[in-house]
């Protein structure tokens, strides 16, 4: 099978490059230098060359808070949703199956039950507008698609909160972190496997979330990545902590579908410990 990555050396595009490397599975990387899929020309050529049979689209444009004021919202906009929508209308004309990315940001948060894939959809911020723009276009345009939402995603290869946290720690001896916004993390290692697993496995085509299991609030997630460090950590309110975009109070995702097609999920304790010891 021909496969494609789009968005190969972004956070999870890396992660899934590796471990498709590690599984002997072939596949062909592009990163935005070798093709921009905000432009429609680009995109159906590099089709129409490759052929490829399964695409996986990594690629977006994912600064949360810079997509709120232009030009971040021009970009947001041209890259969530032209590019999203191109990528979905070459892989439905060269008959490619597509498994698209998309977040947990579609929702509004205001439930304190979790979210299941066919909960209504009430974005609050730019980035999730055009994501779920993004989505309805692959749902609308395409018949061979995954779509899998997830959230307050970490792994080896990005700018992340881990990263963030265990950074801060080499210089602070007290941070304050919000503790009134609830998700669930999601090592790219698990993300990854499920994106590969969709393929092996043949699950039905459609609407899946995807985290790791159990939920927190950021304040959590901090005192356990730092948990073997002296740092005080205080929990803060968001309203104490502005930030350009809006971000869920509650934007737990049910993982029963995920997990009705027969994969195994582990908590995000046990993959922020993986992760730990993965880059240590
Ligand atoms: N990082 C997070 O916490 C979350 C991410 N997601 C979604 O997960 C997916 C992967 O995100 P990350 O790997 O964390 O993002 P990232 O920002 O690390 O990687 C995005 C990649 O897209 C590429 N890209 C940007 N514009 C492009 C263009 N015009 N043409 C081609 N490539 C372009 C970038 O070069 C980069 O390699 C995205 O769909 C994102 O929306 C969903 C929920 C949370």
């Amino acid at each position: 099978m021909k496969v494609l990555v789009i968005g190969a050396s972004g956070q999870l595009g890396s992660e899934l490059c590796r471990m498709l490397d590690k599984k002997g599975i072939e596949y062909l990387g592009t990163n935005s230098k070798d093709l921009d899929i905000t432009d429609w020309n680009a995109v159906n050529q590099y089709f129409k060359e490759y052929r490829p049979q399964l695409v996986y689209n990594c690629a977006a444009y994912t600064n949360v808070d810079g997509a709120e004021d232009t030009p971040g919202k021009i970009a947001n906009y041209k890259v969530n949703v032209i590019g999203t929508k191109n990528v979905a209308a070459a892989s439905e004309k060269f008959g490619a199956t597509l498994i698209y990315i998309s977040t947990d940001y579609v929702f509004d948060g205001n439930n304190s039950e979790m979210y299941t894939e066919k909960s209504p959809t009430n974005p609050q911020n730019e980035y999730g507008r055009a994501k779920l723009a993004g989505e309805q276009a692959v749902s609308k345009i395409m018949s061979k698609y995954y779509i899998i939402r997830t959230s307050w995603v970490f792994g080896e290869y990005g700018k992340n909160f881990v990263y963030t946290m265990l950074n801060l720690a080499k210089t602070h001896d007290h941070l304050t972190v919000v503790n009134d916004q609830k998700g669930r993390p999601t090592w790219t290692k698990t993300l990854s496997e499920f994106m590969i697993y969709a393929m092996e496995n043949e699950i039905p085509y459609g609407l899946y979330q995807l985290s790791n299991e159990e939920s927190c609030t950021w304040y959590e997630f901090a005192k356990e990545i730092l948990k073997e460090q002296n740092v005080k950590i205080d929990p803060v309110t968001s309203d104490e902590f502005p930030q350009r975009a809006y971000r869920p109070k509650h934007s737990v995702m049910d993982l029963a579908k995920a997990e009705s097609v027969g994969f195994e999920i582990i908590s995000w304790k046990e993959a922020l410990s993986n992760f730990i010891n993965d880059v240590n």
